[in-house]
């Protein structure tokens, strides 16, 4: 090895050379933005450099330029500024990046022959003609020449991004995201506006600062006041909008908390409101901020079922429905009571109504018995679709209708992708008003439904069309903005069939008994002798959990499988939170084994056999939901795609065999799903549910998640923690308060619809 004579150490040094070895992370992952690496230099001078590099593997040629360090331990090393990679010139350096596993859809083969049919410049030839130059060679396919150019050009974008916005803190991570978002006009985006960065779900307001600090934009800058409005917006979890006083002090609160230089002031947010406002980011609604979005969905929504209230429905006789009724309970022998009956009448006389009941009173029997009518009614003109707003509640109302049911994200096909020219619009609905939907709908589990599910299901049917929305108001509320049931229950222009008699083994079932009890804000029976809800007394979160895990271990003797038992809490953190309590029961129910699988993907490990859980964003065309569960089979290659190397999840999804990609696992955002929080488990439901219930968890303690926790369990329902916290939870009635206007606007839209079909009538009679 030659060795290279006294550098000076503060002179930019600019060398090209081949990279030897990555002494610096050890496996590099798709998402490694700082290595360590040995350069074979210029007469095979071989030098150690560090810094923050992407998309880095050994062979691979590069540019580098930094400045000499010596590092007390290493000596003298290369500390980066910048760095190239360029793009391949030569056979052997096309090959070894097309068949690297950051070039999804080609393996070596595929490689080879790519670079013998279109010559050792194979890359750039690619990146000038796309995806169609590799149309002719054999055994690529469209589908594969998309992902081969799409990887190639995310490959060299992120690198780019990572040169010129590194030195500044933009991560590989983030880079990749922005790729996603802006593709080529990533830099000059950012460096116009580096706050732009906030649109990334992972980059907060803070963390856009200090780069646009780093970037020398001024603190009084409109961009960055903007920003703050927009983000303290989307902090606002649950509400549509935020009066206008509250906003200005929480937005001063981030704006003005590390500012040394000026202080802003009532002024600048009211100026950046303007803007925002003329920019149509946001919607001032008198004295209430609306992200446009939100706005948009109220509004729509509000329209839609003022027009489905005031328009008439299908003209079935009352007698034809009374007499379906009859032949219904005569072949399934059931007798429905007289507001199961009146349910059924006002689904086939109205448009749209609601239909609201507590757990076990007979809302699926109505359900069930709307759909074998609706065939005789309408045998071969018409179609009802039953769905649910989750995969979760979808595949509840098919075990329990024994109808097919569907999410309402399949229903209005929502970033499906119809033809191969389209592009995926993963956050929109294909079916709307345009395009409208040619069936009914049944929504079961509305009170899940947030305002831009409801906007988007509501606009998708046509006039004439007909929903039934069905819910239990007691539950939680959406996750996602909104409180759309209880806006549409306390608008009171909406039809409301309201079911109070409890059917499910109300008798025999303290699950069931408890369950109204809690309903009425009265203490439970936790002293039963019945089997199926049981309390244990625990003083504290670190016996608690303990207790948790010995009923886990318990179950699994006595037969009950993994997936049977779901552990709930209100909280994330903390030892009896959802972290803790999953990561225990993972370790008692799949623990580490030489012989098991293991995969790791960021900080996430995932081993096979373990129970998994989806956390983020639905894909209609992947047929993977928000809170869609299932178990690790194996750890492989994609059986579906020889070509692919790299390693996945092959998971049972519900019943159904899928692999999850590791952009999947990171999209969808998968982790281990032993233990949920009791938002995330609504719609479910668990043989088994345990649940750990405390004082310190008062925030949450209140009686809607009481409730929500113990309708999820079928046989069992297992009861941890303190009989104070249990009061407490029940106690507290809290008003949902979220910041809405549905119901005012369904109202004020009604009014309306009533005044122009008014003014219709009265001009047809002169
Ligand atoms: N009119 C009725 N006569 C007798 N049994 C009934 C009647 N209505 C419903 N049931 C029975 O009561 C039980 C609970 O009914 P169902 O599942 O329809 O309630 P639900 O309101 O949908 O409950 P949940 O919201 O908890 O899912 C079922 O076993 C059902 O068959």
């Amino acid at each position: 090895m030659a060795v290279l004579s006294s550098p000076q150490k503060t002179e930019t040094v600019r060398l090209k050379g081949t990279i030897k070895k990555i002494l610096f992370p050890r496996p590099v992952k798709p998402d490694t933005d700082f290595m360590i690496a040995i350069l074979a230099g210029p007469s095979d001078i071989e030098i150690t450099i560090k810094g923050k590099m992407c998309g880095v593997h050994e062979k691979d040629e590069l540019l580098i330029e930094g400045h000499w360090v010596n590092d007390k331990k290493h000596g003298l090393q290369i500390e980066l500024s910048g760095w190239e990679k360029p793009v391949p010139t030569t056979k052997a350096q096309a090959i070894t990046l097309l068949s690297s596993s950051i070039i999804k859809g080609c393996g070596p083969k595929t490689a080879n022959l790519i670079v013998e049919t279109l010559g050792d410049n194979a890359i750039e030839v690619i990146m000038r003609d796309g995806a169609a130059c590799l149309f002719p060679i054999k055994g690529v396919g469209k589908k594969n020449a998309t992902r081969i150019v799409e990887s190639l050009s995310e490959n060299f974008n992120v690198q780019n991004i990572i040169k010129n916005l590194g030195q500044y803190g933009v991560t590989v991570k983030m880079a990749i995201k922005l790729h996603h978002l802006y593709k080529g006009n990533a830099v000059p985006v950012i460096q116009a506006n580096p706050y732009e960065l906030t649109n990334l779900s992972m980059v907060g307001f803070d963390a856009a600062d200090s780069i646009a600090k780093k970037m020398e934009i001024s603190e009084d800058s409109s961009f960055r006041c903007q920003a703050a409005i927009l983000y303290v917006l989307r902090q606002y979890e649950g509400h549509c909008y935020t009066e206008k006083g509250d906003l200005i002090t929480d937005v001063l609160n981030l704006l003005n908390k590390r500012s040394l230089v000026k202080t802003l002031g009532k002024e600048d947010v009211e100026s950046a409101l303007y803007f925002l406002s003329k920019a149509s980011k946001i919607v001032i609604d008198f004295n209430r901020i609306y992200l446009k979005a939100l706005y948009h969905h109220e509004c729509t929504a509000a329209r839609k079922i003022a027009e489905m209230v005031t328009s008439s429905a299908v003209n079935i006789s009352k007698a034809r429905i009374a007499h379906e009724i009859v032949k219904y309970q005569t072949q399934n022998r059931i007798i429905l009571n007289a507001k199961q009956q009146e349910a059924i009448y006002t689904f086939f006389s109205k448009n749209i109504m609601i239909l609201t009941g507590g757990p076990g009173t007979g809302k699926t029997a109505v359900i069930k018995a709307i759909a074998h009518i609706y065939r005789q009614v309408f045998p071969n003109d018409k179609e009802l679709i039953l769905c649910a707003p989750t995969g979760r509640a979808s595949q509840n109302l098919h075990k329990t209708s024994g109808f097919g049911a569907k999410t309402v994200h399949r229903v209005l096909n929502w970033g499906i992708k119809t033809t191969a020219e389209n592009e995926i619009t993963p956050d929109k609905a294909l079916k709307d008003e345009l395009n409208p939907l040619e069936e009914d709908l049944i929504v079961d589990e509305w009170s899940m439904a947030d305002i831009e599910l409801a906007s988007s299901t509501l606009r998708a049917i046509p006039k004439g069309g007909k929903v039934l929305v069905v819910g239990d108001p007691d539950q939680l509320p959406s996750v996602g903005p909104g409180a759309v049931l209880r806006d549409m229950i306390n608008s009171q222009c909406v039809h409301r069939v309201h079911l109070d008699e409890v059917y499910r083994q109300a008798k025999n079932s303290q699950i069931t008994e408890n369950a109204y009890r809690v309903k009425e804000g009265r203490m439970i029976d936790l002293d039963s002798s019945r089997k199926d809800f049981i309390f244990i007394e625990r003083p504290d979160a670190a016996s608690t959990q303990q207790m948790i895990l010995a009923c886990v271990k318990r179950l699994l003797e006595k037969g009950y499988r993994p997936e049977d038992i779901l552990v709930l809490s209100p909280i994330k953190k903390g030892t009896a939170g959802v972290e803790a309590l999953n990561d225990a029961t993972r370790a008692l129910v799949n623990p580490a084994d030489r012989r098991k699988k293991e995969l790791a993907i960021g900080s996430k490990l995932f081993r096979v056999g373990d129970v998994i859980i989806q956390n983020q964003r639905n894909s209609v065309a992947k047929n993977l939901y928000n809170g869609t569960m299932g178990t690790i089979k194996a750890i492989c290659s994609n059986p579906d795609d020889p070509e692919s190397k790299e390693e996945g999840l092959l998971c049972d999804l519900w019943g159904e065999e899928v692999f999850l990609t590791r952009e999947d696992i990171t999209e969808f955002d998968f982790t281990t799903g032993y233990s949920i929080t009791i938002h995330k488990s609504q719609g479910g439901q668990a043989k088994v549910v345990i649940s750990p219930i405390l004082t310190n968890h008062f925030i949450m303690l209140t009686r809607n998640n009481l409730l929500t926790s113990m309708t999820r369990a079928e046989e069992m329902m297992i009861l941890v923690g303190q009989k104070k916290a249990v009061a407490m939870a029940i106690k507290n009635d809290t008003p949902n308060l979220r910041r809405t206007y549905l119901s005012e606007r369904i109202r004020k839209c009604v009014g309306e619809e009533q005044e122009k079909q008014h003014k219709g009538v009265v001009g047809s009679l002169f």
